[in-house]
């Protein structure tokens, strides 16, 4: 039986906790508060999160207390917003990692530090990329949660270990496969949170669906010249690693950033719509580390610029889309 760290207790990790343990690996799951572990315990749901889903108690052990969790475990799966993997992360020995897979499931960048959760965990556990993958796909919990179909990429650069992991993944309604595109693949996945809150800002100041198929569509250049900068490799952006979650997160009902930037385009603050939420958009921290990032690599990123403007720079949401709309063809 493999056994398997969860680190993190919202609806991602509660998503995957219900795959990989209903797959039948032993899933330790590590969540912050005492409480939440005691009512999972006690009722087999997580009550903030997906909590419709009953856990087999003898398949999950969720608890508190991190080391106990990390310790018993052959692969660790990271899934706390980024914005919180460092304080998590850091109450970890060095050594802790050294025999372990590590998996992250995360779709955002170490603020202030502004580089890929796996170059983090590689640098602060001193461990090779060929120990860590990454989980990704246009897959939103709620829908596994109803076990629609679904379809994850595990991307590394050990074949073994991504199709080690695809393997813990499949059932009946999740697909996975491997791709050796680390970096590309995680890149893109923090780039489409900020094109998908983009996006909800225009749909909350009433543009249509006319104008986010072009908002879209420029998405993916701009995606395209900020991956290659950083990582050039031919590399098919169309695969549903890329393309599909960046569509999956701008149109979805589902979508933490696009309901984020809705609220965003409606007139609240950011303070208010984070509050109003009680779930994290990546995308608003994104925005942050990838303007950042840019700064050196100065690629034409107009939607980026677009949203950090508004995020950071408190410019009214309907200039910022107004001036975008002129860029656009
Ligand atoms: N949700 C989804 O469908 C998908 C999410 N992802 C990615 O998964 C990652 C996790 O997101 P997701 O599960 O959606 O998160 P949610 O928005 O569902 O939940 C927020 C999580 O953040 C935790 N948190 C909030 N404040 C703190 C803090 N100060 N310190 C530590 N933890 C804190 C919460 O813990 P608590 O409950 O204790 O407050 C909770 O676990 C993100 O990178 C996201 O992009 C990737 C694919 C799909
Ligand atoms: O990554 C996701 C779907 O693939 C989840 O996106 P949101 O965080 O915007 O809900």
């Amino acid at each position: 039986m493999e056994k398997i760290a969860m680190i993190g207790g919202g609806s991602w990790a509660t998503a995957l906790a219900k795959i990989l343990s209903e797959n039948g690996a032993r899933v330790g799951w590590w969540m912050r508060s005492k409480d939440d572990v005691q009512h999972l315990q006690r009722t087999r749901h997580n009550r903030r999160y997906l909590s419709s889903v009953a856990f087999d108690l003898t398949r999950i052990f969720p608890s508190s207390d991190l080391d106990a969790v990390v310790k018993e475990a052959d692969w660790l799966v990271l899934a706390v917003p980024a914005a919180f993997v460092k304080d998590v992360l850091d109450k970890l020995d060095r050594d802790t990692l050294r025999h372990k897979r590590i998996i992250t499931a995360i779709k955002g960048m170490i603020p202030g530090k502004n580089i890929l959760v796996t170059d983090y965990v590689a640098e602060r556990f001193r461990l090779p990329h060929a120990q860590l993958g990454v989980v990704a796909g246009p897959c939103h919990a709620e829908e596994v949660a109803l076990e629609k179909q679904s379809y994850l990429t595990i991307g590394s650069p050990s074949p073994e270990l991504a199709e080690d992991f695809c393997r813990l993944l499949r059932n009946r309604y999740v697909k996975a496969h491997p791709m050796d595109d680390l970096d590309g693949i995680e890149y893109c996945a923090v780039m489409k949170n900020i094109i998908a809150l983009t996006s909800g800002i225009a749909h909350g100041l009433g543009y249509g669906d006319n104008f986010q198929a072009v908002l879209v569509s420029n998405a993916v250049q701009e995606m395209r010249r900020f991956v290659h900068a950083l990582n050039p490799q031919p590399r098919d952006l169309s695969a549903s690693a890329y393309l599909g979650d960046l569509l999956v997160t701008a149109y979805s009902q589902f979508s933490r950033n696009r309901t984020f930037g809705n609220m965003i385009g409606r007139g609240y603050s950011v303070k208010s719509a984070q509050m109003e939420m009680n779930m994290v958009a990546e995308g608003y921290y994104a925005v942050k580390s990838i303007h950042e990032l840019n700064k050196k690599l100065l690629v034409p990123m107009p939607i980026t610029s677009a949203a950090y403007h508004i995020l950071y720079e408190k410019i009214s949401p309907a200039v910022e889309i107004e001036l975008l709309k002129e860029k656009f063809k």
